[in-house]
């Protein structure tokens, strides 16, 4: 395949599809957050204890997002979202997302734990940070112990987009340590996705019109199947 996406073109990409074809940043964390949640029902078809660890920005917003189609799916999701979304249209996004996934009784919990153990949990959701992540002055709190948790755990992770704190391109450059067992790279894979070493890699965010993906060079992506909002990737999708 090798076609991927630096943290520029992504961040570029990502504007683009919200000039051009007009979509709205909802239209596009909605399909994201499905088939991230699609993704996971994939390797854990049994419906599972689900940690779901949202940062602040848009990776957080298709963490939840996930969660609430996990929800619907018969799976059981707690979400951690330590932030307080500001009264903004961007804020009022998340806002509005917490407050569907409290109508499904999805427990919400804004203190980071300081552990994630195998008795609570069966799979932990890394949505903490994404193509945005800025190490230049490590993580920020209440971040560094949600980390620090996740970094530590022996719960499998599923990484949204990106390997939270990894380098977009360079991968595990900083030494969190996060090793996770699956990632759902969205539109298209990061460069970061090379040093994936996890068993299960998806692509999800099925919404990239093909002369978009012409102009950005991502033609060589494989198909979704069918009806299928993610396709699954493998080692030699992601080589150079
Ligand atoms: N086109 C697509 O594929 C889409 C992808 N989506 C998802 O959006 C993220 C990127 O979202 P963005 O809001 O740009 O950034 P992040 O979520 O990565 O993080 C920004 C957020 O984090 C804060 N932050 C940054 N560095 C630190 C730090 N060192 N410590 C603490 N906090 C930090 C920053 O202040 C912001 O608040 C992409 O990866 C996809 O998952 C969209 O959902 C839809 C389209
Ligand atoms: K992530």
């Amino acid at each position: 395949m090798r076609a991927f996406l630096s943290q520029k073109l992504a961040q570029q990409l990502d504007v683009e599809l919200m000039q051009q074809p007009g979509f709205s940043l909802d239209q596009l964390m909605e399909l994201a957050g499905l088939s991230v949640a699609c993704a996971l029902a994939a390797v854990w078809p049994i419906a599972a204890r689900v940690l779901v660890l949202c940062g602040p920005g848009n990776n957080g917003g298709d963490g939840l997002v996930a969660a609430r189609h996990l929800k619907h799916f018969g799976y059981e999701p707690t979400i951690v979202y330590p932030t307080t979304p500001k009264d903004t249209a961007g804020g009022r996004l998340y806002t509005n997302i917490l407050e569907q996934c409290k109508n499904l009784d999805i427990p919400v919990v804004r203190e980071p734990p300081r552990e994630i153990q195998a008795q609570d949990f069966d799979v932990v959701l890394d949505a903490v940070f994404g193509f945005s992540f800025d190490a230049s002055r490590g993580f920020r709190a209440p971040f560094d112990t949600v980390m620090q948790s996740l970094s530590s755990t022996e719960v499998p992770v599923a990484s949204v987009d990106i390997p939270s704190g990894w380098h977009v391109e360079e991968g595990d450059k900083h030494g969190t340590g996060l090793s996770p067992a699956m990632l759902i790279s969205l539109t298209a894979p990061k460069p970061c996705a090379k040093h994936f070493k996890g068993a299960h890699h998806f692509l999800g965010g099925r919404f990239l019109p093909p002369k978009m993906a012409e102009a950005y060079n991502l033609t060589g992506l494989p198909k979704f199947p069918g009806t299928e909002q993610i396709v699954r990737l493998d080692s030699s999708d992601t080589c150079t």
